[in-house]
C-alpha cells in the first residue's frame, strides 16, 4: 500500500455505531473501533455504560440501529446462524458456572462446539476436545467430570476450549476473571495470552478493572454513558488520562496506578 501500512483487513472494523433495544433512546452511539490481527484491545467503562451491548453488536447478537460491523473486512449484516461469520466471533463469559451445561462433562461441552461449528462426528469432536482441554491446561480427571464438580477456574478454562474449538478470529472476552478467586484470575489471564500469542487470535477484552486492561493490553478505550470517550495507548491513557472520565477512573485506584508508573 503506497503509505506502507499493513495490507491485512482488520480482524475487527466497527464504524459509526449506534444501537440499543427497543423503543428506548440509544444505549451506545458514535462508535468506532478496529482491532488489528493478533492484537488485544481493552474495553473499560462504568457499570451501565454500554460495554456489553457493544460486545452484543459485535457478535451479531443485536443488530446495530446504524453504522458498520466488519469481521475480515466483511460486512456482519446477515444473522443467519449458518453465515460462517458467526464462528469467526467468539464469546467468554463472565460467570463460567452459569455459561456451562451443569451436567455434561468438559468432554462433551466442548466436543458439542466441534460438532457445531466442523461437523466432527462424536468420536473425533471428543477426541478433539480432549485435546484441546489438555491445552488450556484442565487437569486430566477433570476432562470427563460435569461442570457442576469443577472449580470457578476450571470452568472458565472449559469455556475458553469452547469459544476455541472453531478457531475464531476474534474473542470477545466480556469480564473473565471478574468472577474468580483472585488467585486463579492471573491463571486464566496468563491462558489468555498464551492462546493469543500461539494461535494469532485477536481479542477485544472487556473488564472493569484497569490493572486488567494494563496487564493484557497495550489499545484501550473508555466509554462513558454510551460513548466512547478516549481511546489509544493504555500506557499512555494511564499516565495521563486526557478525559475527565478516565481522570477518576484511574484517580479511584490510587494504589494501583502508584505500582504502574
Ligand atoms: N436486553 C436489554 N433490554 C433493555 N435494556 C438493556 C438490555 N441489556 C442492557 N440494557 C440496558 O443497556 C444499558 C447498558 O447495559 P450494558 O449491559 O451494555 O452495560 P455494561 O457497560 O456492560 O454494564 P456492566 O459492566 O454492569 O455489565 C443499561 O442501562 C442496561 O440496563
Amino acid at each position: 500500500m503506497p503509505d506502507g501500512s499493513s495490507a491485512r483487513a482488520p480482524v475487527l472494523e466497527v464504524r459509526g455505531l449506534r444501537a440499543g433495544y427497543g423503543t428506548a433512546p440509544d444505549t451506545i452511539r458514535d462508535v468506532s473501533l478496529s482491532i488489528e490481527p493478533g492484537q488485544i484491545v481493552g474495553l473499560v467503562g462504568e457499570s451501565g455504560c454500554g460495554k456489553s451491548t457493544l460486545a452484543k453488536v459485535v457478535l451479531g447478537l443485536l443488530r446495530p440501529r446504524e453504522g458498520d460491523v466488519l469481521v475480515d473486512g466483511r460486512r456482519w449484516g446477515d444473522r443467519s446462524s449458518r453465515d460462517p461469520l458467526r464462528s469467526c466471533v467468539q464469546m467468554v463469559f463472565q460467570d463460567p458456572y452459569a455459561s456451562l451445561n451443569p451436567k455434561l462433562t468438559a468432554a462433551e461441552t466442548v466436543a458439542d462446539s466441534f460438532r457445531r461449528w466442523k461437523g466432527s462426528s462424536r468420536r473425533d469432536a471428543l477426541d478433539e476436545a480432549r485435546r484441546l482441554l489438555d491445552r488450556v491446561g484442565l487437569p486430566r480427571t477433570a476432562i470427563d467430570a460435569r461442570a457442576e464438580r469443577l472449580s470457578g477456574g476450571q470452568c472458565q478454562r472449559v469455556g475458553v476450549a469452547r469459544a476455541l474449538a472453531c478457531e475464531p478470529r476474534l474473542l470477545v472476552a466480556d469480564e473473565p476473571t471478574s468472577s474468580l478467586d483472585v488467585s486463579v484470575q492471573a491463571q486464566i489471564l496468563n491462558l489468555l495470552l498464551e492462546l493469543q500469542e500461539g494461535m494469532g487470535m485477536s481479542m477485544l477484552l472487556i473488564s472493569h478493572d484497569l490493572s486488567v486492561i494494563r496487564y493484557m493490553t497495550s489499545e484501550a478505550m473508555v466509554m462513558s454513558g454510551g460513548a466512547v470517550v478516549e481511546h489509544g495507548s493504555t500506557a499512555a491513557m494511564l499516565r495521563q488520562p486526557r478525559h475527565p472520565y478516565t481522570r477518576t477512573l484511574v484517580e479511584s485506584i490510587p494504589g494501583q496506578v502508584a505500582d504502574w508508573a
